[in-house]
């Protein structure tokens, strides 16, 4: 079996690489990064270690790389025969994949290759094999659309395995924490009868992303801005400090429950489920940088984000959302000059925080919009 994966990264090589490689799958990963392509073309293979006692290491062989913006051609052929197709690139980068990805399908087509086949997105995001699927719509056209909707599947994921950034003589090194989740709709799918052993099918994967988003990156994101704002560089310091669990906590029971109200979720599991998370955090074997955990502000300000939707949706149903707005006001104050976002929102505060509040988040509530203004007001005046 043969995959193409895009982002030769983090999540890439330390989580989608190992279930690949455990399923037999040969790997063409698909990056810009010369240096990690080249690697893989030179070995074929690297490892894993696991942030846990004893650090054990796994290997992953029957991989090579391709530099999509040297040799788009080859990711256009290696689509053109592939039984999966899959991502973990950012979800900011999922249209700059999309021609090659839809170049990809109408080979397949001229090809008569009628072999069904899934585009799995693994990021961050609700919908986004959904979201890359509108995206590469946007480049076929309309019998290439017709095909793509019998043959090719983009089911949504949820992707969960801390993978901090790397620092490692070998460049192909990757060290994760033990835990790994990946759930894929199954509803989604074109071929369902292709299942990787280490992935779990659900029938709606709706309950399983929002669970996932809204408490481990919610929570992740809560230590990171509050960490910040006290002066801390790492997620292992930062969770150290009594106010940054404490905020954490009082997050993580607001967006418990509401998920609990909206999935029914059962409590005592759901409080195993954050008990874990908080664990993770606080993994002494993983150093992660609040630069990681907290860029692309602007993004983690959005709709239907971390905090925005369950903001939202908390509201709606009368439940408190009074931890997640502090917490929002204090993304507003992220300041990393490295990151590109963190800059762009420096300087958008120069206007008036109801203004910036609006641009950020897509509010249109204009009580929740003055809310949050309040928030970011009094976060600046400490
Ligand atoms: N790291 C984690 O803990 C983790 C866990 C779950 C999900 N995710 C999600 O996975 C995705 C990737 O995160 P990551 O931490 O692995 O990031 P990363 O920066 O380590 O990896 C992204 C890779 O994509 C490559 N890339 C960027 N633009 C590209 C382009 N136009 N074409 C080809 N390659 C390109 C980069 O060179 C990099 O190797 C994000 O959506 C993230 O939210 C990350
Ligand atoms: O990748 P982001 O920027 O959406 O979020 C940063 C971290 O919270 C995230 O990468 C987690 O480590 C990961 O989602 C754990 O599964």
């Amino acid at each position: 079996m043969k995959a193409v994966h895009f982002g030769a990264g983090n999540i890439g090589r330390g989580f989608i690489g190992e279930t690949l490689a455990a399923n037999d799958f040969s790997i063409q990963f698909v990056d810009l990064n010369e240096t990690i392509i080249n690697e893989l073309n030179k070995r074929h293979e690297y490892d894993i270690e696991l942030a846990a006692e004893g650090q054990q290491k796994l290997h992953v062989a029957n991989v090579s790389g391709i530099n999509n913006g040297k040799n788009p051609e080859q990711v256009v052929d290696a689509i053109a025969t592939t039984d999966l197709v899959t991502t973990a690139i950012g979800p900011k980068i999922l249209k700059f994949i999309a021609p090659l990805i839809a170049q990809g399908i109408t080979a397949r087509k001229q090809n008569q290759n009628l072999q069904k086949i899934d585009v799995i997105a693994c990021e961050n995001m609700i919908g986004g094999s959904q979201v890359l699927k509108e995206e590469v719509y946007q480049h076929l056209e309309q019998a290439d659309q017709e095909f793509a909707d019998q043959y090719i599947g983009f089911p949504n994921a949820a992707v969960d395995r801390i993978v901090p950034i790397q620092k490692h003589d070998d460049p192909l090194m990757v060290s994760v924490e033990p835990f790994k989740e990946w759930v894929v709709d199954e509803s989604q799918m074109a071929n369902p009868d292709l299942k990787l052993k280490g992935v779990d099918y659900a029938p709606d994967l709706e309950p399983y992303i929002e669970r996932k988003l809204f408490s481990v990156n919610t929570g992740h994101a809560t230590v990171a801005y509050t960490g910040k704002t006290l002066g801390y560089d790492n997620i292992g310091d930062a969770i150290k400090d009594p106010k940054v669990l404490t905020q954490l906590k009082g997050v993580l029971k607001e967006t418990g429950d509401l998920l609990i109200a909206k999935w029914r979720f059962n409590r005592s599991d759901h409080e195993a489920y954050q008990a874990k998370i908080i664990s993770r955090f606080e993994n002494p074997y993983i150093s992660d940088s609040i630069a990681r955990v907290g860029r692309t502000p602007i993004r983690k300000l959005g709709f239907d984000e971390r905090f925005i939707r369950p903001i939202r949706e908390a509201k709606e149903r009368g439940l408190s959302y009074e931890k997640l707005l502090e917490t929002v006001g204090k993304i507003y104050q992220f300041d990393e000059p490295a990151d590109d976002e963190s800059v762009q929102l420096h300087q958008m505060l120069q206007a008036k925080f109801g203004e910036v509040v609006k641009k950020t988040t897509y509010l249109t509530d204009e009580d929740l919009i003055q809310e949050i203004a309040k928030q970011m007001d009094s976060e600046f005046k400490k």
